[in-house]
């Protein structure tokens, strides 16, 4: 990394966990990740989502036909976790080039009607995965209806995080957009199997964002934000030194039209200014010679993959979020859309 005053260069960074939806509207979004970012992992949350390697295959190619001509950019792609995977699929996916399946408890947020009930159901194809070296993303909310909205992530640990290491210590396990102390702590505490994504707006924001000065619904996504004392912790994690804890926007596009609907959508749509938003947390923290290692080394080595090469530039420029692109034939708002951002991506 080398910072001048006003800019900041480090090796091109990675998105460890992307929502790129399909057809016109990924079309839409996939320009801006490919700008941001080398590489990125592709959520398989689709409907109908992406449960089998061939269908991982076609979609990497309609990625691939999406990326502006002259921008390399590389697809990671991924598998739905159900409660039927066939065993032999897991084969099938690594052959494939697949890197690793999501595991989101059924009902727990967008697009997860077909995930798994029971995660005992399951581990016949996760211990396939641990032979294959494939890893296992994890979406980590309870969907018990009688536990509070607020702490679904911190009994995820206890019912499902604790049990799954102890049955299947060598799988690897990525706890995906953690939301909390509880999980910080969790990770920052466990063996080298195991790690953490952060997105930026846990970063940057606590659940008062949701609510100032009315209801906002491009500020909702799932987990949702928490206390001030969690994004605390979290931007603790991040800025700590410690390689567990890595890159992953979540940037999870949904039309404007149902994000301000009577039931809105969960999900930030984040891939336009990701770098820039991460770059002012970490800033605030008085922790940019911390940003490379999170942004472009971390992920890459717990994947098992090889760091990138070629660097990016962030000026100290202020510059301001469009208040909405397109999306198919439809409208995204950015969140922080119309307002000012203090670091660009040259
Ligand atoms: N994060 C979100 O709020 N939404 C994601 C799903 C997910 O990552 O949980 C989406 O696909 O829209
Ligand atoms: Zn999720
Ligand atoms: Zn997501």
């Amino acid at each position: 990394m080398s910072t001048a005053s006003t800019t900041l260069t480090i090796t091109r960074p990675d998105d460890w966990h992307l929502h790129l939806r399909d057809e016109a509207a990924m079309q839409s979004v996939v320009p801006y990740t490919a700008r941001q970012f080398a590489r990125a992992i592709v959520m398989p949350n689709l409907r109908p989502p992406v449960t089998m390697a061939a269908q991982a295959a076609h979609y990497r190619e309609r990625i691939l036909a999406a990326v502006p001509a002259g921008t390399s950019f590389q697809p990671l792609m991924t598998l739905y976790l159900t409660d039927n995977t066939p065993v032999d699929e897991i084969k099938r996916a690594k052959d494939a080039g697949v890197v690793a399946l999501k595991l989101y408890p059924a009902g727990a947020t967008t697009n997860s009607d077909a995930g798994v009930t029971d995660i005992a159901k399951t581990y016949k194809t996760l211990e396939a995965m641990q032979k294959e070296g494939l890893l296992l993303l994890v979406h980590g909310e309870v969907t018990d209806p009688a536990i509070d909205v607020f702490d679904r992530e911190a009994v995820f640990i206890d019912r499902v995080m604790t049990p799954l290491r102890r049955d299947m210590p060598e799988l690897k396990v990525v706890f995906e957009h953690i939301t909390t102390k509880e999980a910080a702590q969790y990770v920052a505490g466990a063996d080298k199997y195991t790690a953490a994504t952060l997105t930026p707006q846990h970063l940057l924001y606590n659940r008062n964002a949701i609510f100032t000065g009315g209801l906002r619904p491009h500020y909702y996504c799932l987990p949702v934000l928490k206390r001030e004392e969690h994004r605390l912790a979290l931007i603790q994690a991040a800025t700590s030194g410690s390689t567990k804890f890595f890159l992953g926007t979540d940037s999870a596009p949904h039309a404007s039209q149902l994000k301000e609907n009577s039931v809105c959508g969960a999900g930030c749509f984040t891939a336009l200014s990701a770098l820039e938003l991460y770059a002012e947390a970490f800033e605030a923290m008085g922790a940019l010679d911390r940003f490379e290692a999170f942004a472009s080394f971390n992920g890459a080595d717990f994947y098992g993959l090889p760091r990138n090469t070629g660097t990016v530039t962030l000026a100290k420029q202020e510059w301001t979020l469009p208040e909405a692109v397109p999306f198919g034939d439809a409208q995204l708002k950015p969140l922080r859309g119309g307002e000012s951002l203090s670091w660009r991506l040259l």
